[in-house]
This record gives structure tokens, C-alpha cells and sequence, in this order.
């Protein structure tokens, strides 16, 4: 079936639909990873979201039964170059078009991801459709304006606590839109972990005495998350705090430091990043559209992204404070920088 996708800007591409087939409306972004696409689908950070992959081929191994980051994919589209029907790996239960049918996630394929990438890159990421049938300017206008992601954390936090016992450190956790992997990180250090949804405040996480506050990641903007803001203002001095991605904007904001938004984001499974600490450099997954412009007094920069120089990790001067931008659960992605959580470790009571 003929389908097109129609951006921001007037340009279209014509391909075809794919998985779930209905009209579906987010920001086009790209990701570089040349693979990962289970683990993309499934990252809530993607929440509202039209991802393009730039590897050509996508869905070689099909999907499998373990790698989800989440419980279903949440992507609001996906696009590529070429989807692959006969999939195979002894790990394989579906094919990506199976499972995003399934799930009812709009697929466009067939189209020139490389040129598509250029246009983003060059003019910035913007809104976009996957349009079934021809619609004219000013319906893409009404549909596109009607788009916003606002309150996109809501959507994809936990709606009541969970915990996943373990006999070591005590760990909080924020649940902006977690991956599955982070919390498994915590678990296979011997925390206990206890999960909260993201409108928990310092008094609800204050309860349980941890020995650790974890801020997560996930989608949208952080300045949206006003929330998470106060409760993270309420809980600074009183636990040690860390974060990755989104948690790290809100650690940013509720200390009085910026965020604005980068051109056209940071999303792949190859970005070098530079530890300022340990003088290292790591190559870092990574998927985030925003990005920390003002350091709150009292931070330095720990980490900075050698692509553009853009700061990838803070740590407080005095205070148990600290966080990445960057994915050091990896999934998908490089290992380098798994160290973050021994890091992260070394933080709690
Ligand atoms: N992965 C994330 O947590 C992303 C954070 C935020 N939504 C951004 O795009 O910058």
C-alpha cells in the first residue's frame, strides 16, 4: 500500500506503509544505529516519536521475546530504507512487521532514509505524518499544529510503585519512562529497588529511607516535567542523587541550571564522549533531542561530547550529585561506559 511521509516543511517522501496501517502524526527523528531497532521501538524516551533509521536494512533478526526495553514499542512511527521479511536468529519469535502490527505501529518503508536524514540534519528535526491517502496543506497544517508531546512522561510512567528486592543498597527510582535495562543494572549490583511513578513526591521517596535517588530517563521535554522539578528540588541535600538522560535535564533544572534543544539530537550507538575525570574516552549510546545549556552553580562537567562539544556529565563540587546524558546501560549500544553505575554505586549511603 502506497504511503507517504509529509514534514513540517513541505517535502515528501513516497514509500510504503508498513506494520499497523494508519495515519500517525510525531517529530521525525533519526537514529544511526546500525542495530538496536528492538530496543529503539521499545525505549519510552522515543514516546511520540517518528524514528527513521539511517542502516539501510532493518529487521534481519527479527524481534525477540527478552531485549524490549519496555513492556511494547513506543514509537509513534518508523521508517526505513528496507524491512527484512525473512528474519533469522535462533533468538527470533517475530518479524518486525508482525510485531509492529501487532502493536499497532505505523511502518514506512521504502524511501531514501539517507536523503530524509540530510533534510533533518541540515533544517533541524520537525513534526511529520505518515499519510495514508493524499490530504491537502492546510489539513497537514491543522494535523501537525493538533501534535504536541507535552505530557508524554505521563504516558509512559509506571501508574503505581513496584520493587525488585535485592539484599544490598536501597535504590529510588524515578520512573520518568525507565528501560528496563537501567533497573537491571541496579539488580545486578545487589540493589533493592523500589520504582515510583513520576508524580512522586520528595515525601513518597523520603519514606522508604534510600540509600540512593535514581532520576530516569525518558521522552519529551524536560522543562514540561515540572513535577519531577519540585520533587527533585525537595529531595537535594537531604539524598544522594544521580541520573541518566532525562534525569539529568531535571537534575540541571531543579538546581537552577538550563536545557535547550539541540538541532537535531543526539540518537545512535556511536557517540564519543569524554571523561573529564578519569581522562578517558568511550564511545556511548545515546538518544536525547535536548541537552543541558546553563550548569547549575555548584556543578562541573564531568563528561562533554567530542562530536560537538556539548556537556554529557555533570558532578556536584560538595554535594553527592551526578549525572550522564548519554545510555551507559547500553541497550543498544557499546559497553564502555557501563562503569557509569559502579559510579553511580560509589554515590549511595
Ligand atoms: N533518553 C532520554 O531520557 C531523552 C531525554 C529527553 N526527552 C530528550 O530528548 O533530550
Amino acid at each position: 500500500m502506497k504511503a507517504k511521509l509529509i514534514l513540517e516543511n513541505g517535502i515528501e517522501f513516497e514509500g510504503k506503509a508498513f506494520g499497523y496501517l494508519k495515519e500517525s502524526v510525531g517529530e521525525v527523528v533519526f537514529n544511526t544505529g546500525m542495530t538496536g531497532y528492538q530496543e529503539v521501538l521499545t525505549d519510552p524516551s522515543y514516546y511520540g516519536q517518528i524514528v527513521t533509521m539511517t542502516y539501510p536494512l532493518i529487521g534481519n533478526y527479527g524481534i525477540n521475546l527478552e531485549d524490549g526495553e519496555s513492556d511494547k514499542p513506543k514509537v509513534r512511527g518508523f521508517i526505513v530504507r528496507e524491512k527484512c521479511d525473512e528474519p533469522s536468529n535462533f533468538r527470533c519469535e517475530f518479524s518486525l512487521e508482525d510485531y509492529m502490527k501487532q502493536n499497532k505501529i505505523t511502518g514506512l518503508y521504502g524511501i531514501d532514509t539517507r536523503a530524509l536524514t540530510k533534510i533533518l540534519r541540515d533544517n533541524g528535526t520537525m513534526k511529520g505524518i505518515i499519510a495514508l491517502e493524499d490530504m491537502s496543506k492546510e489539513e497537514v497544517k491543522m494535523k501537525l499544529d493538533r501534535f504536541s508531546n507535552r505530557g508524554a512522561v505521563k504516558e509512559v510512567t509506571t501508574d503505581k510503585i513496584y520493587k525488585v528486592n535485592g539484599s544490598g543498597k536501597k535504590v529510588a527510582i524515578m520512573d520518568f519512562g525507565i528501560k528496563k535495562n537501567i533497573v537491571d543494572n541496579f539488580s545486578k549490583r545487589g540493589c533493592s529497588v523500589t520504582v515510583f511513578p513520576a508524580d512522586a513526591t520528595a515525601e513518597d521517596i523520603l519514606s522508604i529511607d534510600p540509600d540512593l535517588v535514581f532520576l530516569s530517563n525518558g521522552p519529551g521535554d524536560p522543562q514540561d516535567v515540572k513535577s519531577g522539578i519540585e520533587t527533585v528540588k525537595n529531595l537535594v541535600g537531604k539524598k544522594p542523587i544521580v541520573g541518566i538522560c532525562l534525569g539529568h535535564q531535571l537534575l540541571a533544572l531543579a538546581l537552577g541550571g538550563d536545557t535547550a534543544k539541540l538541532k537535531f539530537g543526539h540518537r545512535g550507538c556511536n557517540h564519543p564522549v569524554k571523561d573529564l575525570v578519569h581522562d578517558t574516552v568511550h564511545i556511548t549510546s545515546q538518544n536525547h533531542g535536548y541537552y543541558v545549556s546553563r550548569l547549575p552553580e555548584g556543578m562541573e562537567i564531568s563528561h562533554v561530547n567530542v562530536n560537538d562539544g556539548t556537556v554529557e556529565g555533570m558532578r556536584h563540587k560538595t554535594l553527592p550529585m551526578f549525572s550522564v546524558q548519554f545510555h551507559p546501560e547500553a541497550c543498544p549500544g557499546p559497553q564502555d561506559s557501563n562503569y557509569i553505575f559502579d559510579e553511580f554505586m560509589k554515590y549511595a549511603l
